[in-house]
């Protein structure tokens, strides 16, 4: 569905990544894993458009996509979740909802995904009057989720979907992406600072180091992985 060959990439002419690989299968959920600095993020932000791709190709659904810009991304199916909060706290969840499909001036098509966003978060349905900075960080994580899925994307790149999550709330959104996942068909690759966690939810994953792939497989396999564990998992 989404392929990246050989991608160089980095900031003011200084390449981080140095020939990226990396695919992701329709339904899958792929975790990507690495130490800080490794250049995670800079991987999302060569996908969506955000720096320049200097050489090598990105492609989604044998289009490529190269340095698309983030609209054209979103309007060809995959929506992005960033790390940092988006959420404008002075409006409330269903107005932080419209705003996911700004662009659509049909009012009753809005209304009408909304809806269906809320089956999908009861949480959020019981709040929607809600103001969202007044949510607890899950909720607002669940929003941002919520969001994205407006324009009803095939695929959504999520960075850190645990980032502010406590254990037990982490494993909720875990549990809400397998489920996005099955009832609607939504493919996932997430960043994770959480290595373990994220491999355990993971169907398959790859370990950035230093801008390369450094090692690639089903999660359960990176988790048996000597090398892995020794570096990333704590032994
Ligand atoms: N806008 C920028 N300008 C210059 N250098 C940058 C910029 N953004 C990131 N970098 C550098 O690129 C490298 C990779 O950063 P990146 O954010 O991709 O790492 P990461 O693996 O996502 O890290 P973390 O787990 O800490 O979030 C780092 O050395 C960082 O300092």
């Amino acid at each position: 569905m989404l392929a990246l060959k050989g991608v160089v990439a980095g900031y003011g002419g200084f390449d981080i990544l140095h020939g990226v690989d990396l695919e992701v299968r329709r339904g899958e959920i792929v975790a990507i894993v690495g130490p800080n600095g490794s250049g995670k993020s800079t991987v999302f932000k060569a996908i969506y458009g955000l720096i320049k791709v200097r050489l090598g190709e990105v492609s989604f659904e044998h289009q490529n996509v190269t340095s698309m810009q983030p609209q054209d991304l979103l309007r060809a199916g995959i929506a992005m979740v960033p790390q940092l909060s988006t959420i404008f706290p002075s409006m409330s969840v269903y107005e932080n909802l419209e705003l996911g499909m700004y662009l659509v001036r049909d009012k009753a098509r809005v209304k009408r995904r909304i809806n269906e966003i809320l089956d999908l978060f009861p949480r959020l349905a019981e709040r929607r009057g809600q103001y969202a900075g007044t949510l607890s960080g899950g909720e607002r994580r669940a929003l941002e989720v919520g969001r994205s899925l407006m324009l009803n994307p095939r695929m959504i790149l999520m960075d850190e979907p645990s980032v502010g999550l406590s254990p037990i709330l982490t494993k909720n959104m875990f549990e809400k992406l397998r489920e996005l996942r099955t009832v609607a068909g939504i493919t996932f690759l997430l960043i994770e600072q959480n290595a373990r966690s994220a491999l355990e939810l993971a169907d398959r994953g790859y370990v950035i180091q230093r801008g390369v792939v450094s090692h690639t497989g089903t999660g359960l396999a990176l988790l048996g992985d000597d090398e892995v564990r020794r570096s990333f998992l704590g032994g």
